[in-house]
């Protein structure tokens, strides 16, 4: 019987003294019982899964922010020992990670049985869920196919480098005005990404770059912040009496809606008058008016998804989670992924250098120089360097999963029901895939490698997740950050300040997006 029906019904006899003792008894036995369940693993007869203690976990979550690489080699790794799997307790609940290629392919390969999380049900009242609503990326099985099939083609485009040149020349023009002290380089991406979105999503100028306290990006942080807090996440029925700053974001995501969908209205009224795009524009255009394109030629009812099933048009709600999403999913992962290519390249300046020849003998030295598509596709060291980099600091440390059915892995038996992630850290760190794994080399990636470099075996690097669920926007991401740091290279030099606790060690949050958190850095014009 539910506790608080049998505590009520003991309430209810005719000597209240003695109903009292015996409620009290009953409460007190829930709770114990409560805290025994996220004390003790459950056992659910999974072949002997090692685990890690929950004090354990506690203690390196306590500890704030201390990076996902020590919570890596100095809890993960040693409970999981050669088993490539351990049940940790994460976020209020038990949770398997794995760390085996073997493991992961199935976790990304088997979509039907590892299923994505729709949080959006599980936490019906939180906050974080609704920035990015009705979107692809909560759903599963048909209804995911069909928003794909919808939301792929925008993405499945030709990115070409001009249209990241107005963005991206400011981004390196206000870095040039404040290149006198160390700098915030994370602030600064961030400003930097969430203009090129804006550019590349809608063609909306938030002004970010230009406005250093511009509201629309404080507002924004503070929702991702809102998004990712560990306290609503873990007890996301708070967000009922939300108050203060809580109450705040609520309005931050009203604002945040409102200013998607009257940019989405206005451009559905525009293309139901306008004339089928041409190659060029198509070429040219933004997201926006590409998953439009997509959404009005499904009236037809003539597309058909990846099993050939009719799609059907977007909602409203779901047009407006969609263009939430590519918000959410492309600006603090960029923006941070740009700030740990920084770091890598402060710490190894012998591969600073080489990437910067390899950029001037392409671009040549002239201070405006950018690239053209020719001359981008000369420059593909630096996606060596981004997938290094997002091998060594993951953004996303663990890419996570509910199971349909019960499901083997290797010894083990996974029940139905439980939550399976793919540990990137533990993967990325393994010296069986990556051999000297906390070395920085770029050359890792290189299609004509030398032969001590083996390949990379497929599955074990997983930055941005891997299977029909990879992320959507990984060209676009790539194709961005190789013009970044291209014009990065050109115009500075730097390094890190002599007292920077990042030669060392590299600080972050343990769990969730992981950031370098406090990473300043010294730079210097070429010009
Ligand atoms: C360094 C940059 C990026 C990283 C590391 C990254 C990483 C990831 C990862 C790991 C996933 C899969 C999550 C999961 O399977 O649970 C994902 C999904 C996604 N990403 Fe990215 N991402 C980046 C940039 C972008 C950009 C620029 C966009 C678009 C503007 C984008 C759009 C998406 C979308 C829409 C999904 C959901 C796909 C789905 O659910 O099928 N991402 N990303």
């Amino acid at each position: 019987m539910d506790p608080i029906v049998a505590a009520a019904d003991l309430l209810r006899p005719a000597v209240p003294g003695v109903a009292w003792v015996w409620a009290l008894v009953v409460c007190a036995l829930y709770a114990l019982y409560r805290v025994g369940r996220v004390l003790v693993p459950p056992s659910n007869n999974d072949g002997g899964v090692p685990h890690i203690p929950v004090h354990k976990t506690l203690q390196w979550m306590t500890k704030g922010a201390i990076g996902r690489y020590e919570v890596s080699q100095k809890l993960d790794k040693v409970y999981t020992q050669d088993a490539g799997i351990v049940k940790a307790w994460m976020f209020g609940g038990w949770a398997y990670k794995v760390s085996k290629a073997e493991y992961a392919r199935k976790l990304f390969v088997q979509t039907d049985l590892f299923q994505k999380v729709n949080i959006r049900k599980m936490m019906p009242h939180n906050l974080g869920p609704r920035v990015s609503g009705e979107s692809l990326t909560f759903e599963n099985g048909d209804a995911y196919r069909s928003h794909r099939a919808i939301v792929g083609p925008a993405f499945r485009r030709a990115w070409p480098s001009s249209l990241f040149k107005k963005p991206l020349v400011e981004l390196i023009d206000v870095m040039e005005r404040d290149s006198v002290r160390p700098l915030d380089v994370l602030t600064l991406f961030r400003r930097g990404t969430l203009d090129v979105l804006g550019h590349i999503i809608m063609s909306y100028d938030f002004g970010a770059l230009r406005d250093p306290d511009n509201k629309q990006r404080a507002m924004y942080d503070s929702l991702l912040e809102a998004m990712l807090h560990p306290v609503y996440n873990m007890f996301p029925w708070l967000d009922l009496i939300a108050m203060g700053q809580r109450a705040k974001q609520w309005d931050y995501l009203e604002h945040f809606h409102t200013f998607i969908d009257s940019i989405v209205d206005d451009r559905l009224k525009e293309m139901e008058q306008r004339p089928p795009l041409t190659e060029e524009e198509r070429n040219n255009a933004d997201l926006l008016t590409l998953l439009l394109e997509s959404h009005f030629m499904t009236k037809s009812g003539k597309m058909l998804d990846d099993r050939n099933k009719v799609v059907a048009p977007l909602t409203r709600a779901q047009l407006q989670g969609n263009v939430g999403l590519f918000y959410v999913a492309g600006y603090d992962t960029t923006a941070n992924s740009l700030s740990y290519v920084m770091l890598e390249l402060a710490r190894r300046p012998d591969i600073q250098q080489k990437a910067r020849d390899i950029v001037l003998q392409v671009l040549g030295n002239h201070k405006d120089a950018y690239p053209t598509d020719e001359q981008l596709k000369e420059l593909g060291y630096m996606d060596l360097i981004v997938k290094e980099t997002l091998r060594k600091n993951s953004i996303l440390a663990e890419i996570r999963r509910r199971l349909s059915a019960p499901v083997q892995l290797g010894p083990y038996t996974l029940p139905q029901g439980a939550i399976v992630s793919v540990d990137t850290w533990a993967i990325h760190y393994n010296p069986e895939y990556f051999p000297e794994p906390d070395r920085f080399v770029p050359e890792r990636f290189a299609e004509d490698k030398s032969a001590e470099l083996k390949g990379v075996v497929p599955f074990t690097f997983t930055p941005f997740s891997n299977g029909s669920r990879q992320c959507i926007g990984m060209k676009f991401s790539l194709i961005e950050q190789r013009i970044a740091i291209s014009l990065l290279l050109l115009r500075f030099e730097w390094t890190l300040p002599k007292n920077s606790p990042f030669w060392s060690a590299t600080p972050a949050a343990p769990a969730g997006l992981i950031s370098p958190v406090g990473l300043m850095v010294d730079i210097k014009s070429r010009f």
